[in-house]
């Protein structure tokens, strides 16, 4: 996505909508305010795009619901306050999708989730079948267990983490400003905003401050941080205002609302450098003619039926190489086998890994959005 109009032809986006905006002024969930953006992202659903949304808020929402009048400090208190308010965002999120159709799911993530391999490719699991089940999957952090981002507030991170698992086209992050200002324009009011910018601009990192709202917590410094994350895998970023109304359909029509940050690279390319960069290949499998077909000309998943030979000690998640019968390296991916499962369900048709394993994870052995072709 290099231009605004490159949006509609998004096929997934993620969209983040923070405290300071859900929680109008800190006394609870702004109701009306959230069945707006509802409204928006079940039309952009409707019209045949994914969307995943991030929220915050649960923490505000808590202190309302237990009568707080102040943010505590103690961090068992905040995540006291967090788990009271999740249950507020879901029921307030499902019964508003619903009036529109739309079921939600809610996801509860850690960083630490993503980074550990075999649970990102469990959480990629999960949310990718609810999305092709047209749930709005509603994630937030899971406060219960993860200190560091409730006392650092970053939801922002988890947004664009969530693009990098899902490959997302696009990551809108709402707030309570129009987009990235030259400066904090809380504290210079005359500051101008930045229509648009590659996000590799290095002027960027010395526009943005943390947040003054007292509500919300990273300020531009984690968005910004956000859109580079984002653009990992090749998403762009928009930071745009959540009170400007339609803002959502106005963005994936092309409006020049808020702050475009351009990824440098193809998603491909990004995808490709993201996959080599963070891991170490741990092992390779080596496929028969027709896998090398499939993979190289049809852009098919590899199925452990194409596969002949396993070496080396790999886990669920593990990167591995795919060779073919020369031993020439035809792609690698992200398996959904351990070495020791591929080696009994290699040679089989997908219909036998439930009888020869005693599960089923998935029916590829390496799904075609996990492969990157060498
Ligand atoms: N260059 C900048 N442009 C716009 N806002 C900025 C900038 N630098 C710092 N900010 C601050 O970031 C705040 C938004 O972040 P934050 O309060 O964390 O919101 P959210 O809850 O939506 O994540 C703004 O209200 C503003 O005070
Ligand atoms: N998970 C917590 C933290 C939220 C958070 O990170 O806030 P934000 O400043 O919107 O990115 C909550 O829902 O209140």
């Amino acid at each position: 996505m290099r231009n605004r109009t490159d949006f509609a032809q998004a096929r997934r986006i993620v969209v983040k909508i923070g405290s300071a905006l859900l929680t109008g002024g800190g006394r609870g969930l702004d109701l009306a305010a959230i069945g707006q953006w509802v409204a928006q992202i079940a039309a952009i659903r409707h019209g045949g795009t994914e969307v995943v949304l991030v929220s915050s808020g649960s923490v505000a929402e808590g202190m309302s619901r237990l009568g707080w009048k102040t943010r505590p400090h103690a961090l068992h208190e905040l995540q006291a306050a967090a788990s009271v308010g999740q249950m507020g965002l879901v029921q307030t999120y499902e019964s508003m999708f619903q009036q529109h159709g739309l079921h939600t799911a809610q996801i509860l993530l850690t960083h630490d989730d993503l980074s550990n391999r075999q649970r990102y490719l469990n959480a990629r699991g999960t949310l990718l079948t609810l999305l092709a089940l047209g749930v709005v999957p509603v994630i937030n952090e899971n406060d219960t267990v993860a200190t560091e981002e409730i006392r650092f507030g970053d939801n922002d991170t988890l947004g664009a983490l969530a693009a990098n698992l899902l490959e997302a086209d696009l990551l809108v992050i709402l707030t309570d400003q129009n987009g990235l200002y030259e400066r904090d324009p809380t504290l210079d009011p005359a500051a101008q905003l930045i229509h648009q910018s590659s996000i590799s601009n290095p002027a960027l990192g010395d526009m943005v401050g943390e947040s003054r709202s007292g509500l919300g917590k990273g300020g531009m410094i984690t968005k910004l941080r956000a859109a580079r994350l984002a653009s990992r895998s090749g998403a762009a970023t928009v930071i745009a205002c959540g009170r400007e109304p339609e803002v959502l359909p106005k963005l994936m029509r092309g409006a020049e609302i808020g702050t475009f940050l351009i990824p440098d690279e193809s998603p491909l390319l990004a995808r490709k450098r993201w996959l080599a960069g963070q891991l170490k290949l741990k092992g390779r499998v080596t496929l028969d003619a027709g896998a090398v077909r499939m993979l190289k000309d049809s852009g098919k998943s590899l199925l452990p039926i194409g596969v002949t030979a396993v070496e080396g000690e790999f886990s669920r998640g593990d990167l591995v190489a795919c060779v073919d019968g020369e031993g020439v390296e035809v792609a690698r991916g992200l398996v959904n086998y351990g070495a020791e499962e591929t080696r009994l369900i290699l040679r089989q048709p997908s219909s036998q890994i439930e009888k020869l394993l005693g599960y089923v994870d998935e029916p590829e052995l390496i799904h075609r959005d996990n492969l990157v072709l060498a």
